[in-house]
Formats: structure tokens, C-alpha cells, sequence
């Protein structure tokens, strides 16, 4: 089974501290949705309101259509999977997973095959008469997950649950849980705090930082066409130059930088073009630099030297100084760039996302 969820307007409030701030989201049913940000963004403490643990001060949860907003964890259909995954130890795999289903007074045969199927999605039916402690890290997930599927919640939500597992076993564990999800079709509201790890298993990334919402989008969208300042430093590395509109035509505008002045596409611009005088930052990936002819066409933000540099195998890091400002470049793995080499820094104009200065939460 799966369903949608939707958020409205919560707001959790600790004493004087707003832990959530006016957070409306929808999740449509069969979504892997992530819950990415900083510790203390209020990732968990979103999860928990989903899953029933914490009531919100204000707002509202619908689930599949339904006010959940102040049911109780157990009325819910929803299972909440927590990093330390406390298997019995004393059960074996089958009973474990099973465990759910006796509680809800299902029978042996009945119990046992659907056990099974769940140990068979999860790679580990032939473990089945296993205990807990003969198991990795990583298949011990595997029979959390299974348990917390069994039961069949419209909605599965997972608190970190890759977090104690060292970085290998966790990148498998990723490639894993996308698949059985989308075998599943269950919806999916994971927490990271690990943007790779977003990255690797997100239909859509929830961007969250001090209890709001600052980004919603797919992997891809959020990673080219962040709409804040924070969603695209969390989200990858990102150059940030400040700059203002010098004037604006229908299609494009003149910005200036420190490095000189740009003509940039309209599209640029993430929430519209800006006025002529307004302060604003340019967000530019490291590999979106284009050194030399290219065969498309670039502007040049100016020149820089190039003022440091590591070989990364699929790339060259590279820090360059221009004017004052300091910036990272990513160029090929072909290009053999040079201590005090001059660099023009020349993209395309389309690769540059113009942010408002304080630009916060947009949708
Ligand atoms: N019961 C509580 N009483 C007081 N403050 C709380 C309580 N629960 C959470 N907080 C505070 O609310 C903020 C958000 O907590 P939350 O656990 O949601 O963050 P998080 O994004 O999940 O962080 P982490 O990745 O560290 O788990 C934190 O500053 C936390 O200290």
C-alpha cells in the first residue's frame, strides 16, 4: 500500500524555541522523498510529527486523505524505521520480521510466507533461521527494513537509518534501498543529514534549514537551480560572487562582479529578473568553468591565476585569485593547469544561477 502525505503550515514550538517554522509540504503517494540539512535544521522532528510521536503546536497532517494530525502513532499507517534498528536478538530473521503480524494476531502459515517473501526482497531467505548476532551491519538493515515493511505501512519513515554503517557498506545500502522501494512502491520520507546520500536516493530532496523549508526539487534541480543561497552550498560545492544589476532589458540584465560587468540570460535569474540596482550573488559550480575554446557559446566573468592545485582523477581542483576574490574551479582531467597560470574564467551563461540576496523559501 501507499499514500500521500500532506503537510500544512506546522509549526513546532520547544519552550521559546521554534524547532519548525510554518513548514507546508506534499509528498504524492509511492514518492522517495529525503529530508535533508544541517543538524538541528528539525529533520527528525518533522518525521516525528509524520509519524505520530510529536504533536504539532500548529498545522495540520493529512495521510492518504486523512486528518492524522492528532493520532496516535499506532492509529497511523505509517512505520518509523530508527537508526539503531533493535532486532530481538533471541528470534531468529523470520521471526523478527514476522513479529509485527503476530501482534496483530496473524497465523503461523500465513505469517511465516509473508516473512519469507520479505526476506527474499531483502536478499536474505536462505538466513532465515539466522539470530541477529550472526549478521553484517548491513544485512541487520536489511531485516529492519523487512520488519518494518511487513506490516505494510502506506508510509515508511526512516530516521537516518544508514548512519551507523561505515561509508562502503552505507553507499551499497543506498543503491539497495532505492530499488526495493520502487519494487515496493511504498512511500518513502528519509532523513540524512549526508547530501550525497540524498543525492543517491531522492526522488525529491527537501531542503531544511533552521526549522524551514529552503529548497524542494528533484536531485537534479536543486544541485543546477538552487533556490537559496543555503540549498546551493549544501547541496555541493558552489562559488558565490556578489554582484548587482547595472541594468535590465527584456531578456537579460547587466550584473557586475568584482571582476567586471556580464550580460546574463533572464533565465538565470531563479526568482525573475531582478531590478536594476539590486544586490545579488552569483552561485557557479566549480566544474561549470570552461577553460580555452569551447564549442558552445560562454561569457567571461574576468580573468583569474590559478593559485593552487590537486589532481582528483576526474578532475583538477583548482583555486584561483582574480581581483581579490577567491574561487574553486574544476577543469578536465586532460588539462595539465599551471601554478600562476592566468585562467578566463568563461562559462556558459545559462550554467550561472542568480540568487537574490537573502533569498529564502520559494514554493
Ligand atoms: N523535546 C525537545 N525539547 C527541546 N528542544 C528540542 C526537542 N526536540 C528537538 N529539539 C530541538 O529542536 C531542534 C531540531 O531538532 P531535530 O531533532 O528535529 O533536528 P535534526 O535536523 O533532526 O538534527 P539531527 O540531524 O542532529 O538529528 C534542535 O535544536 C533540537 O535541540
Amino acid at each position: 500500500m501507499t499514500a500521500d502525505v500532506s503537510i500544512r503550515n506546522a509549526t513546532k514550538v520547544f519552550g521559546a524555541f521554534r524547532a519548525l517554522d510554518d513548514v507546508s509540504l506534499d509528498i504524492a503517494a509511492g514518492e522517495f522523498i529525503v529530508l535533508l540539512g544541517p543538524s538541528g535544521c528539525g529533520k527528525t522532528t518533522l518525521l516525528s510529527i509524520l509519524g505520530g510521536f510529536i504533536e504539532p503546536t500548529s498545522g495540520t497532517v493529512s495521510i492518504g486523505g486523512h486528518d492524522m494530525t492528532h493520532v496516535s502513532p499506532a492509529k497511523r499507517p505509517t512505520t518509523t524505521m530508527f537508526q539503531d534498528y533493535a532486532l530481538f536478538p533471541h528470534m531468529c530473521l523470520r521471526d523478527n520480521v514476522g513479529f509485527g503480524l503476530r501482534m496483530r494476531g496473524m497465523g503461523k502459515a500465513e505469517r511465516y510466507e509473508k516473512a519469507f517473501s520479505l526476506l527474499d526482497l531483502v536478499g536474505l531467505r536462505a538466513s532465515s533461521a539466522k539470530k541477529p548476532h550472526e549478521l553484517s551491519g548491513g544485512q541487520r538493515q536489511r531485516v529492519a527494513l523487512a520488519r518494518a515493511l511487513a506490516v505494510d505501512p502506506d508510509v515508511l519513515l526512516l530516521d537516518e537509518p544508514l548512519g551507523a554503517l561505515d561509508l562502503k557498506l552505507r553507499r551499497q545500502m543506498q543503491d539497495e534501498l532505492k530499488a526495493i522501494q520502487k519494487r515496493v512502491g511504498t512511500t518513502f520520507v528519509h532523513v540524512t543529514h549526508d547530501q550525497e546520500e540524498a543525492m543517491a536516493i531522492a526522488d525529491r530532496i527537501v531542503v531544511m534549514n533552521k526549522g524551514r523549508i529552503e529548497d524542494v526539487g528533484t536531485p537534479a534541480s536543486i544541485y543546477m537551480r538552487p533556490r537559496s543561497l543555503f540549498s546551493a552550498g549544501f547541496m555541493g560545492e558552489a562559488n558565490f560572487l556578489p554582484a548587482k544589476v547595472r541594468g535590465t532589458a527584456a531578456n537579460e540584465a547587466e550584473v557586475e562582479t568584482a571582476l567586471g560587468r556580464v550580460a546574463l540570460p533572464a533565465s538565470a535569474f531563479v526568482a525573475g529578473l531582478a531590478a536594476t540596482g539590486r544586490d545579488v550573488t552569483l552561485c557557479i559550480r566549480p566544474e561549470h568553468f570552461r577553460n580555452g575554446n569551447t564549442d558552445v557559446p560562454t561569457v567571461s566573468l574576468g580573468r583569474g591565476r590559478i593559485t593552487g592545485s590537486a589532481f582528483f582523477g576526474t578532475h583538477h581542483r583548482c583555486h584561483v585569485a582574480a581581483d581579490g576574490t577567491s574561487l574553486t574551479a574544476h577543469l578536465p582531467q586532460t588539462d595539465n593547469p599551471q601554478i600562476g597560470a592566468e585562467l578566463d574564467l568563461r562559462l556558459k551563461a545559462d550554467s550561472i544561477v542568480v540568487l537574490q540576496d537573502g533569498a529564502g523559501v520559494v514554493e
